[in-house]
């Protein structure tokens, strides 16, 4: 029997920032299919990590594939032709363009634009009738799910999400926990995010994994009885 090639792997991953070294010797992996959701403290190194992935950051040791594909030179294009979708944290929409000409940005061909969000207003309704709208009006909330809606639109092999929830009212953090779980039920879609939220992050994810000062310090299934005691106790000034 042939094994399927997980969706995400690095294996001893060193990373940075010219003079800093942020990420030390990070190894993980995420199953075909599966979430897995890494927390940590600010300025731990979750977005760092992100970056080395998408091709943004050398990587200054280490390999990072993607499923049977070695990506550890890839540039951050050639990763998204991969099939990653990435939705970061600063600067991720394009406030001066329509909320359709954001949703369109990933995708191969415009004719492919009516199916795809067909299944996209079901998710996120608010956008059916304001296609046309500017990003930049759209409200903190409206504006985190447009990023979810544009890297679903692209129908990723690999979603890879840099703390969507932050800042949002828990009606908008529970329809966006709704829509992550839809799509890896109707696709199988495999998911790798960056929480602070450790009650979202338990709930769309498998398993959890806890960076603290670049490297990870503790993983577990999330479904685990103690799993959210272990984040939080982690978190913890
Ligand atoms: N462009 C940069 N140049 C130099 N250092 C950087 C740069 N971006 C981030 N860093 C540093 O790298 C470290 C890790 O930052 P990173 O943004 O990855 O943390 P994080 O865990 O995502 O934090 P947060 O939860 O606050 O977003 C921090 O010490 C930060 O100051």
């Amino acid at each position: 029997m042939t094994s399927v090639a997980p969706a995400l792997r690095l294996e001893g991953v060193s990373s940075g920032y010219k003079a800093s070294m942020v990420l030390n010797d990070v190894s993980l992996s995420v199953p075909r299919g599966a979430c897995a959701a890494l927390l940590g403290k600010n300025g731990m190194g979750k977005s760092t990590l992100l970056k080395t992935v998408m091709g943004y950051l050398p990587k200054l040791r280490g390999r990072v594939r993607l499923g049977e594909v070695d990506a550890t030179r890839l540039r951050p294009h050639e990763v998204a032709r991969c099939g990653v979708a990435y939705a970061a944290q600063e600067q991720p929409l394009f406030p001066d363009l329509s909320i359709r000409d954001n949703l369109r940005l990933g995708l191969a061909r415009d004719s492919l634009f009516d199916e795809r969000f067909e299944e996209i207003a079901e998710l996120f309704p608010v956008f059916a009738s304001r296609l046309r709208q500017h990003a930049g009006t759209l409200s903190g909330g409206e504006q985190k799910m447009l990023l979810v809606a544009r890297g679903l639109m692209q129908r990723p092999a690999l979603l890879l999400l840099d703390e969507i929830t932050e800042g949002l009212q828990p009606s908008v953090i529970e329809r966006l926990a709704g829509a992550l779980n839809w799509e890896r039920e109707r696709r199988g879609t495999s998911m790798f995010i960056v929480e602070q939220n450790v009650a979202f992050a338990l709930r769309v994810a498998d398993r959890y994994l806890v960076l603290k000062q670049g490297a990870i310090v503790d993983e577990g299934e999330a479904g685990a009885p103690d799993a959210a005691g272990h984040i939080i106790d982690h978190l913890k000034v």
